[in-house]
């Protein structure tokens, strides 16, 4: 097949390292973030000059996806364009998806099913099923906030899949998935072209995208954070300067790549209102011989991301390691930040340097992907997930503290090995719990014991009572 594949003019292909070390195909991707791109995996299937012609080269249909109102000012409006074998509306009607699926929820502010509570929680890894289970059936929400109706909040969901996707695509019609596997390969079709993601890496695919979740080593597990409130940007970087943190020539989004042809009864699955939806189709989606635009999947792999971090003293605060941001309209508060804790070097002097104690009034919902966190020294596994709503206290947990403490103020410089990486969902909405996760069996009754028994230091000593009115 001819490819091209041009971003803003420039033909500027990129080949992954992870691809080639996870021994995936070798694909090819186009660089960088919330670019106008251009693919045609046919030479002269993208039209010349205008998005709709009378007629498309090759007889192919044009068709527009936005991911913003038509009227979004300039610099926030996203759209494509496909030019496609047929248009995504050839198919039969929509039908609720049987069996129902039981554990998606899209819309918390009426969610009876749900519950709310302050104290810490944590799950331990969830077992993946024996049953053939596709990404689809494997999905599972744990908390989220707002509803997908009114198109503000987030939902926070977990995979455990064993099986790829036949004949069928996945679409959501209610938010962006952002995907952080943490065990297994995703191989994902997607309209604009192929993508492979190993753990270490994310991907998101945008409200609206058809795509197919090939597991190529079987079993599957990971994290999804869907947004329904707007797309994810690059955080500013202020006082930091032009560079640092996640570099957008490592965003990766595919080439255009189709399979035509006749299918019989292939499905497309629509999440819509946090129901499932299932139409038939006799063809295959992923039949889009050239795109343009700006509004396209992508993947990022983490272990590209450049921190920053304090060199004298003390502990930053870990919005200094946001990889991505979907803010709200207050300035400067996130409807939902991504936040990992990379590798890297702790050099602070007199410094408690893992995590300080604290609340806060943002959510802070935490997994790991793979190693140790930096905050736990125990029970916080590769899988689980913790969550700790607004302003419910959390810190280290008392071995850590212990033997942070213990080792003194003379640290040397310490450098978090790469073999740990953990990540945050943090929100300013404040997160309801699905009944599901929340009478999960995978839940730790025992969380609170990993602080319970932080002891008292205080020594007062000789010292005077300043305030001692009598
Ligand atoms: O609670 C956590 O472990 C996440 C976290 C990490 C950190 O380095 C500082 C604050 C914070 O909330
Ligand atoms: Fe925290």
């Amino acid at each position: 097949m001819d490819n091209i594949a041009s971003n803003n003019g420039a033909v500027k292909e990129h080949r992954s390292r992870v691809d080639a070390e996870a021994g995936f195909e070798d694909l090819r991707y186009l660089s960088g973030f919330g670019n106008h791109f251009a693919s045609e995996a046919l030479k002269g299937a993208l039209p010349d000059s205008q998005n709709s012609p009378l007629k498309c080269p090759y007889g192919l249909y044009a068709e527009q996806i936005s991911g913003t109102a038509f009227t979004a000012p300039r610099k926030a409006n996203q759209r494509s364009w496909f030019y496609r074998i047929k248009p995504s509306v050839t198919h039969e009607p929509f039908y609720p998806r049987q069996p129902l699926h039981e554990h998606l929820v899209g819309d918390f502010s009426n969610e009876k099913g749900c519950v709310t509570t302050p104290t810490q929680l944590r799950w331990k890894p969830v077992d993946i099923s024996k049953a053939r289970t596709d990404f689809i059936d494997g999905l599972f929400t744990i908390c989220g906030a707002g509803s997908c109706f009114v198109r503000h909040g987030y939902a926070i969901h977990m995979y455990a899949a064993n099986a790829s996707m036949e004949d069928s695509a996945f679409a959501n019609a209610d938010g962006d998935f952002l995907i952080v596997p943490q065990q297994g390969r995703l191989w994902i079709k997607t309209e604009f072209g192929r993508l492979q993601v190993s753990p270490g890496e994310i991907v998101v695919l945008q409200l609206g995208f058809r795509y197919s979740i090939d597991l190529p080593d079987g079993p599957s597990r990971g994290y999804v954070l869907e947004v329904f409130s707007g797309h994810f940007q690059l955080p500013d970087l202020g006082p930091i300067g032009a560079n640092g943190l996640a570099l957008p020539h490592d965003f990766l989004t595919p080439v255009a790549w189709y399979e035509g042809g006749v299918y019989s009864g292939f499905k497309v699955v629509q999440k819509f209102g946090g129901a499932l939806f299932e139409a038939k189709q006799n063809f295959s989606p992923f039949n889009v011989v050239a795109w343009r635009g700006n509004y396209a999947p992508f993947k990022y792999d983490l272990r590209k991301f450049c921190p920053f971090n304090a060199v004298l003293f003390d502990h930053g605060d870990p919005s200094i390691n946001t990889v991505l941001t979907v803010p709200s309209e207050r300035p400067g508060i996130a409807v939902v930040d991504f936040v990992i804790f990379p590798p890297r070097w702790l050099v602070s002097e007199h410094t408690f340097r893992p995590p300080y104690f604290h609340r806060n009034c943002m959510s802070e919902f935490m997994g790991l992907i793979y190693g140790l966190y930096e905050g736990k020294a125990e029970g916080f596994l590769p899988g689980g997930a913790s969550l700790h709503s607004c302003m419910t206290p959390h810190g280290v947990d008392t071995l850590t503290y212990e033997k942070t403490v213990a080792a003194g103020d003379d640290l040397k410089p310490f450098r978090i090995s790469g073999d740990s990486l953990a990540f945050m969902f943090e929100s300013s909405l404040t997160p309801k719990i699905t009944h599901w996760a929340f009478n999960s069996p995978h839940i730790d009754p025992d969380y609170y014991k990993c602080w319970i028994k932080l002891r008292s230091h205080f020594d007062q000593g000789t010292a005077t009572v300043e305030n001692d009115e009598n």
